[in-house]
């Protein structure tokens, strides 16, 4: 392996070096986490997408346990389908370890010598903690979602007396999206099982079937535009960039904020909780049921304006066709 650099114990995972446009700064981009039980399917998917047409450039980055001191992690760069491999040197394959802290450092380099990506992608090992994974993308803003890749029912259902269950929990816990592979290998009723426990672990989760990981990529590519943030950018604005004024030409602040709110084709009501500038979804348990929907929001702070906020809440959050009935 010519050029690799072996760096100390906790230094950034390097690329071989390759014809550089220095200077060049690194742009934000979404990473995907991928996680999943061993062999659910990861590294096929992966490919998948890689070999798809979707006009998108993508880099992967692969890191799994390899057998032995496997620490050389294939790189494969994507640009309309061809694959290109690079090496990218991680520490020790496991990746809560390796790339933990020094993971958006490897990215930037990354980017600094191959341009910008449209999309990163990361698959993980089934036995990563996706929260370890996870929080070192989410320290920045636009980054981070997770796809969590399931195999088969025996994954989760099965694995318990290990401990792995938990894993398996956790990581649906954390994720957008819920791929549930190889469906070719069960049957309907074991599949329906599978689905239910998935929903009782994360009642927000999006959840795909596939088989061979074969996936409809608008799902999976643009799957940020799930995030908290697209469903309700009035908060983004509001909390964040505080760009909202009231008619006074004062900047709203907000301290507290609850809500109930409903999602179009969800049950369930969910409950929205701010405080200050983080705030969370959740599914509760109460179904609408023959109640009419509703969203109901219940802002705490200064310089409120309740025209102002219902206004742009309407206007940014509620499904045209909510609008009008
Ligand atoms: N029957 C069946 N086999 C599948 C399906 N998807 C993937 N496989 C096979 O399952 C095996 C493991 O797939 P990988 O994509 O390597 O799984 P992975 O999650 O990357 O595995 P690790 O990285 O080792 O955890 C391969 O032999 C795949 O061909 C599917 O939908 N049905
Ligand atoms: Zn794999």
């Amino acid at each position: 392996m010519d050029g690799v650099m072996m760096e100390e114990e906790d230094d950034c995972p390097d690329l071989v070096p390759i014809e550089t446009q220095s200077g060049r700064p690194a742009e934000q981009i979404p990473v995907t986490i991928i996680t999943g039980y061993l062999g659910a399917g990861k590294t096929t998917l992966l490919n998948y997408i890689l070999t798809e047409q979707h006009n998108k450039r993508i880099a992967v980055i692969l890191n799994e346990f390899g057998e032995g001191s496997a620490l050389e992690k294939s790189l494969a760069v994507s640009q309309a389908g061809e694959l290109y491999e690079e090496w990218l040197e991680l520490r020790n394959g496991c990746l809560c370890c390796s790339v933990k802290d020094n993971g958006l450092k490897a990215i930037e380099n990354l980017m600094e010598k191959k341009g910008k990506f449209d999309y990163i992608l990361l698959e993980t090992t089934g036995l990563a903690d996706p929260g370890a994974v996870a929080s070192m993308f989410w320290v920045d803003a636009e980054l981070g979602s997770d796809i969590y890749l399931d195999g088969k029912k025996f994954q989760l259902t099965e694995e318990k007396a290990d401990g792995l269950v938990n894993e398996a929990a956790r990581q649906i816990a954390v994720a957008d999206l819920t791929i549930i592979n190889k469906t070719d290998l069960v049957k309907e009723e074991e599949l329906n099982q599978v689905r239910d426990t998935v929903r009782s672990i994360n009642g927000l989760v999006k959840i795909l079937e596939t088989q061979r990981s074969r996936v409809d990529l608008s799902e999976v590519l643009d799957l940020h535009s799930f995030d908290i943030n697209t469903h309700f950018p009035l908060f983004q604005d509001l909390l964040w960039e505080k760009m909202f004024c009231n008619k006074e030409g004062q900047p709203m602040t907000v301290i507290r904020l609850k809500g109930i709110v409903s999602f179009a084709g969800k049950a369930h009501q969910v409950m929205l909780q701010g405080v200050h500038e983080l705030y969370e979804l959740n599914e509760t348990p109460q179904l609408w049921e023959e109640n009419p929907r509703i969203n109901r929001l219940v802002f705490i702070g200064r310089n409120l304006d309740k025209d102002i906020l219902c206004e742009q809440f309407t206007s940014k959050v509620v499904l045209d066709t909510e609008k009008n009935s």
